[in-house]
């Protein structure tokens, strides 16, 4: 059996006529925790969106454990065990704190219940200070931590973050790395999108840095030590 739980292969994907991504490649092994880094506008938010098929790419395949999952809609890639916390978090309008984890709770498609409602308020002690609140009426590190214990309850195989600490305060942003290090300690992959190259460095084992939607870089995280000259001028502006 393979060792890969994502393959993304040779993925084109465009928006109209401007074309984003360019025969990106690039694979995450089970248990494996990768970053993908770019500067704003290098095609990462396109990628994941590519992954999930929201934006559906032109060309190209995505295989998940060994299936090909390109043609499947979004929700079935997710049902297989595909979490993802979007850019801007995703907090619905009209839900409490509490519903948003017992509406998305839901066992793995192996019957997996590791993550449930009571693990994510034990991971997040701040969320169960406030659960009869809106999603909305949370601060902004408070909905990434709701935004992660919601995609947790769904016992993922792959959590897939983008902007994973982005706009938050440094206290708070230290706490949701120790969240996605012990999400990778749990035995799930990730899949992080941020700028922040040192976190980054200490939380994953591989690094993907795309520029203008092709792969630029691509290696371990003393690969990237090696190559860390090349890496951050490929992320500075
Ligand atoms: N819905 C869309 N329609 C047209 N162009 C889009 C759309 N979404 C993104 N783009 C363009 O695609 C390119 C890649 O955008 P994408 O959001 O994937 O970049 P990113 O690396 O995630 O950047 P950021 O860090 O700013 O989020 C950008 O030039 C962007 O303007």
């Amino acid at each position: 059996m393979s060792n890969q739980l994502l393959e993304v292969h040779n993925l084109n994907t465009l928006y109209g006529r401007s074309h984003i991504l360019h025969d990106l490649s690039f694979r995450l092994a089970k248990g494996e925790s990768m970053s993908l880094m770019g500067r704003n506008g290098m095609g990462k938010t396109t990628t994941l969106k590519s992954i999930l098929g929201i934006v559906p790419p032109r060309s190209g395949h995505v295989y998940f454990d060994g299936e090909d999952i390109s043609h499947l809609p979004t929700w079935k890639r997710m049902r297989r065990d595909i979490a993802y916390v979007p850019e801007g978090r995703g907090m619905f309008h009209n839900l409490t704190v509490k519903e948003h984890l017992q509406m998305a709770a839901r066992p793995g498609s192996n019957g997996e219940t590791k993550w449930d409602y009571d693990r994510v308020l034990a991971t997040f002690p701040r969320l169960s200070e406030r659960l009869c609140n809106l999603g909305t009426e949370l601060s902004g590190g408070e909905q990434q931590m709701l935004a992660i214990g919601r995609a947790l309850v769904t016992n993922p195989r792959l959590m897939i973050l983008d902007e994973a600490t982005e706009g938050l305060a440094p206290l708070i942003r230290q706490d949701i790395w120790n969240v996605i290090a012990s999400i990778r300690e749990s035995g799930i992959s990730s899949l992080v999108v941020d700028k922040n190259i040192k976190a980054l460095k200490g939380l994953c084992d591989r690094h993907v840095v795309i520029v203008k939607g092709k792969v630029h870089f691509d290696g371990s995280s003393s690969e990237l030590d090696q190559n860390l000259e090349k890496v951050e001028t490929a992320l500075s502006v």
